[in-house]
């Protein structure tokens, strides 16, 4: 039976932070604790984000994503804990960030009755741009953000991807050191998607730290570093590539032509933690103390019809088996 697992590749950032005051770690969240009443909206989560590299959050709705960036942009205060962000300590001196942080939330900050190049201008003169300075980093911004056929346009008027670049644009307009993107592209197709990550790459490389919230996958898979969360709690952290590489459960690959009346009875098994239908496929995780899983699955399973097709491969973990895994979401 097939082993399909892949060596890991590095997932490093390819560059160290070349701003000249960069601090090692652009975030820095100690034991970090908000509560709304009873409920404890995030619970003790601590991390660190080298700088200049892209951070992702991913979990589930409701697990406290919004609240942990609001947090660390300073515009909540923690019930406990502390954060530091660019070496300087939030909520406390938030105001020395304003300059230096950008934000974008799901629902894009636009001013909805002003074109691009308004909200553009608008956005530079709130931080202080005017004259030839605010049209020549209005007009690299068009360029750079594909909105040159846009400048006149309402946000009300463009496409969900458009409103992404141009919000974009206005969130990196003062060029901050550290971005904060809370589900940037919950409203954007796969292939603007793509090109919307190229940005963030082109941002990183100059040395920009980007934070960003997201509940897909193939963009968790992206990020140099991540964070799963869950019910306010940190499950687990770091790249990408070592959560699936270090992931404690075995994924097997089924195939044959009784995949829709075996998946009940393998979901009961004491050592299977998932299974989900993909396509003509079933992935199984099974306990990563099972020595032998495709046998432990095929001895636990009724005999193969004759005919039948049957059979289990081991393959390599993707991010969703790692998220399946750490969490307590069933995939289905
Ligand atoms: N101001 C508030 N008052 C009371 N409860 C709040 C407040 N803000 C957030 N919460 C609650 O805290 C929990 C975490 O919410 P949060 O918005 O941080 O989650 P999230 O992971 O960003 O979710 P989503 O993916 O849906 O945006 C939720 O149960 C939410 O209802």
């Amino acid at each position: 039976m097939a082993d399909s697992r892949q060596q890991p590749h590095s997932s490093q950032p390819t560059h160290a932070g070349h701003r000249p005051d960069a601090v090692e770690y652009a975030i820095e969240a100690n034991r970090l604790t908000r509560k709304f009443g009873p409920l404890t909206a995030v619970d003790q989560v601590s991390l660190q984000v080298p700088s200049a590299s892209i951070y992702g959050f991913l979990g589930p709705n409701g697990c406290g994503k919004t609240t942990m960036i609001r947090m660390l942009c300073g515009l909540l205060s923690p019930t406990a804990g502390d954060a530091k962000i660019l070496g300087i300590a939030v909520p406390e001196h938030a105001e020395q960030l304003r300059t230096r942080t950008g934000y974008m939330t799901q629902k894009f900050s636009l001013y909805e009755d002003l074109s691009s190049e308004e909200n553009l201008k608008f956005i530079g003169r709130i931080y202080s741009l005017s004259g030839k300075a605010l049209i020549r980093r209005v007009d690299e911004l068009v360029e750079t953000y594909e909105l040159s056929t846009l400048r006149n346009r309402r946000p009300d008027a463009m496409s969900g991807g458009q409103r992404q670049r141009l919000a974009l644009a206005c969130a990196t307009l003062h060029k901050p050191d550290l971005l904060f993107l809370d589900e940037p592209t919950s409203s954007v197709d796969p292939e603007n998607r793509r090109k919307f990550w190229e940005k963030l790459f082109d941002l990183c490389d100059q040395g920009t730290t980007i934070l960003v919230s997201t509940h897909f996958m193939d963009e968790a898979e992206r990020c140099h570093r991540l964070a799963i969360l869950e019910a306010g709690q940190l499950r687990t952290e770091g790249d990408p590539q070592t959560l699936m590489n270090n992931l404690q459960s075995h994924v097997v690959e089924l195939t044959g032509s009784r995949l829709r009346d075996l998946k009940t009875p393998i979901q009961r098994l004491p050592h299977v933690k998932s299974v989900a239908q993909q396509g003509a496929r079933l992935r199984v995780l099974v306990d990563i103390g099972i020595e032998h899983p495709q046998a432990y699955l095929a001895q636990q399973l009724p005999p193969p019809a004759p005919g039948d097709d049957f059979q289990a491969t081991l393959v390599r973990p993707n991010l969703e088996d790692v998220f399946v895994t750490v969490t307590h979401s069933e995939r289905q």
